[in-house]
């Protein structure tokens, strides 16, 4: 049966300016599918936004940007919550769904920088600004001799530390420098063959509450088939690594003509060991995919690799 819309829908938004665009484009898709609807965007502050002293790993990961709008959603507050699909925890807490993730946008690291054009400009000894360990791995790795230090906050933040001299350049995804209007910011995109990107880069989600069948048709129309594939695999591989221990991971899946090509990488935080792998096969099985790569980075030693990440975690 066809669901009619309701006169009024709540989007809940985190407030960075990175969300509030986010919150923003699914508004005005929504809009434009549903006119009569009114909607509107409930923005609020999470723990995520407040903790930028310590690396997010240590406090508690992904789960902090997100939880602040599950509790608007299960008090009714709101309907739907916006996610950057990277920020979203690989299982979600009982009583939620992923209701739609959209078109892809750039997956893709940018190397931003006022004084050098490329990670291969950079001098002896250069400090590059991410908080990533997937980006300080692979750093590591091709360029032993930069210097790499945290760099937290929403995007202005970062852009604003690099732009007092913090840093000499830093790394950030383009789709949020995309989304923001500032691609002239981009002074190289690095591909994915430097720098695989994380699961779930460049994708927005929307979480609703499980059991809202009503919701899930209004919001099908937005969902992406080849991206949602393309995450699917992807987030298989950080559930079967992500245990307890935060570890540089990367997988990164493409779509054509119903066939995914799956790359996916485990390293340890100083770069010294990476494993990767590449599959393929039909995107209609994307866990499966995702399975299948797991084991490949198994039979590279990951689990070897993921001993020492928490060896050094311990440290
Ligand atoms: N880690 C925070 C975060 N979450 C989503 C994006 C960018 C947008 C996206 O990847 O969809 C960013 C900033 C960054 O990594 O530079």
């Amino acid at each position: 049966m066809k669901v009619s819309p309701p006169s009024k829908l709540v989007i809940a938004s985190r407030e960075s300016r990175l969300a509030m665009w986010q919150a923003e484009h699914v508004r005005a898709r929504l809009s434009a599918l549903y006119p009569q609807c009114s909607i509107e965007i409930l923005g609020m502050t999470t723990k995520g936004d407040q903790i930028l002293d310590r690396t997010l790993s240590k406090v508690g990961g992904k789960g902090l940007f997100v939880k602040e709008l599950e509790v608007a959603m299960s008090e009714r507050r709101a309907d739907l919550a916006v996610h950057s699909l990277k920020d979203v925890p690989m299982d979600l807490p009982e009583g939620f769904a992923l209701a739609a993730v959209l078109e892809r946008e750039d997956p893709r690291d940018a190397f931003v920088s006022n004084d050098y054009a490329s990670l291969d400009d950079l001098p002896e000894g250069a400090v590059v600004g991410t908080s990533s360990l997937r980006r300080q791995a692979l750093i590591a790795a091709r360029y032993p001799h930069l210097v790499i230090r945290p760099l937290r906050g929403n995007l202005d933040t970062r852009l604003g530390k690099l732009d007092r001299g913090e840093y000499a350049a830093i790394i950030l995804a383009a789709a949020g420098l995309k989304r923001l209007g500032l691609p002239q910011r981009i002074r190289a995109l690095i591909e994915p063959e430097q720098s695989l990107p994380a699961p779930g880069q460049g994708a927005m989600a929307i979480e609703i509450l499980d059991g809202r069948d009503d919701l899930m048709q209004l919001l099908a129309p937005l969902d992406h088939r080849a991206t949602a594939q393309a995450v699917r695999a992807e987030r298989t591989v950080s559930r079967v690594f992500g245990g307890s221990c935060q570890i540089p991971l990367a997988a990164f899946a493409t779509v054509e003509n119903e066939q995914m090509r799956l790359r996916a990488m485990v390293a340890t935080p100083d770069g010294k060991r990476i494993a990767s792998a590449e599959t393929r096969g039909a995107a209609a099985d994307p866990e499966a995919l995702g399975r299948e790569i797991a084991d490949a980075l198994r039979a590279r030693d990951a689990e070897g690799i993921l001993a020492a990440c928490r060896a050094m975690d311990a440290g």
